[in-house]
């Protein structure tokens, strides 16, 4: 089974590319949904958070009640500390799930699954996915995509930018880039040029099915992975609150640009 990475910033537009993806019949696993299962009041997450910061991050600040997402937004997305402990506490859950539905899909002989995580490179997912597609735009059209779909101010808009690495060292680490800088149609048209470059080969997928192969294979993508760096250590980045090392960009001649026709 092949397992692709999307990732890109907030706003980027990993979610309309998603859509893309599942009319093609892809199955696709989507981090932000799985982040809110895991902090739904039954789930143990939900009592560390709450234990943690409080009633103050929940409607009507009772017990019980669910997570009230702008306010703990604007917690976590205004100070790199509180963020790293929310991310500790979510962050192991969600990718429990993400491998326990990896495994279903698995079993069930599925040939492609596509994990849409927003910080795919900042975690270590990147280190089981066969291809890293990273969704870009430009900061100020991110801004301008948050500000209309979420209805938030400029203040609140840049602080969630900000709270991510700038996207264009993602683009470095990709193996294939959807430049989302035209209109929704040219955005279709880029993600089903790069799918197309990523269909698994059928004899492969049956293949891997054998345990020697799917040893071998599955070898041979973490191999891939490791040689082409860790995002977190080569990403150009000035420290930043999430990271730990770095260092300068790598760019791959093999990266697929996949570039809306009038696009500048
Ligand atoms: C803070 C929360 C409640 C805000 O909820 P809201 O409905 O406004 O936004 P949503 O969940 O749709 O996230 C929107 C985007 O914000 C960005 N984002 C979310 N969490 C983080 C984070 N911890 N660090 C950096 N960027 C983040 C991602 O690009 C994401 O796609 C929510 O994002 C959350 O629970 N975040 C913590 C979990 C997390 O890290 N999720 C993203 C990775 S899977
Ligand atoms: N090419 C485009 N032209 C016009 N609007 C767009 C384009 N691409 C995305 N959008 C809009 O921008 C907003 C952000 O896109 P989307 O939700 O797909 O981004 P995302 O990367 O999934 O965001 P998040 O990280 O916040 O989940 C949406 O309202 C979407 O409809």
């Amino acid at each position: 089974m092949k397992v692709v990475g999307l990732t890109g910033g907030i706003a980027s537009g990993k979610s309309t590319v998603s859509k893309t993806i599942q009319s093609l019949n892809i199955p696709l696993i989507d981090c932000d949904l799985l982040a809110r299962l895991v902090v739904e009041p039954t789930h143990a997450c939900y009592r560390k958070l709450v234990k943690y910061f409080g009633t103050v991050i929940l409607q009507n600040q009772q017990d019980g009640q669910p997570l009230d997402r702008y306010k703990f937004g604007t917690i976590i997305f205004s100070d790199a500390a509180q963020r790293r402990v929310a991310n500790g506490i979510i962050h192991p859950a969600i990718r429990n799930e993400i491998l326990k539905r990896l495994f279903q899909y698995w079993a069930r002989g599925t040939s492609l699954v596509v994990v849409d995580v927003p910080l795919l490179l900042e975690g270590e997912l990147w280190r089981i996915v066969s291809d890293v597609i990273v969704v870009y735009c430009p900061p100020e059209t991110q801004l301008e995509r948050i500000k209309a779909r979420d209805g938030l101010s400029e203040e609140d808009a840049l602080a969630r930018i900000n709270a991510q690495r700038p996207l264009i060292e993602k683009v470095d680490y990709a193996d294939h880039v959807i430049y989302n800088t035209s209109d929704l149609e040219s955005l279709k048209t880029a993600t089903l040029k790069v799918m197309d470059a990523i269909k698994p080969n059928p004899f492969w997928t049956v293949l891997a099915y054998f345990p020697p192969f799917t040893v071998l294979l599955a070898g041979w993508v973490i191999a891939k992975r490791h040689l082409k760096g860790d995002p977190r250590k080569t990403l150009n980045s000035k420290k930043k609150d999430d990271d730990s090392v770095v260092a300068e960009p790598v760019s791959s001649p093999s990266t697929t640009h996949a570039t809306p026709a009038h696009a500048s």
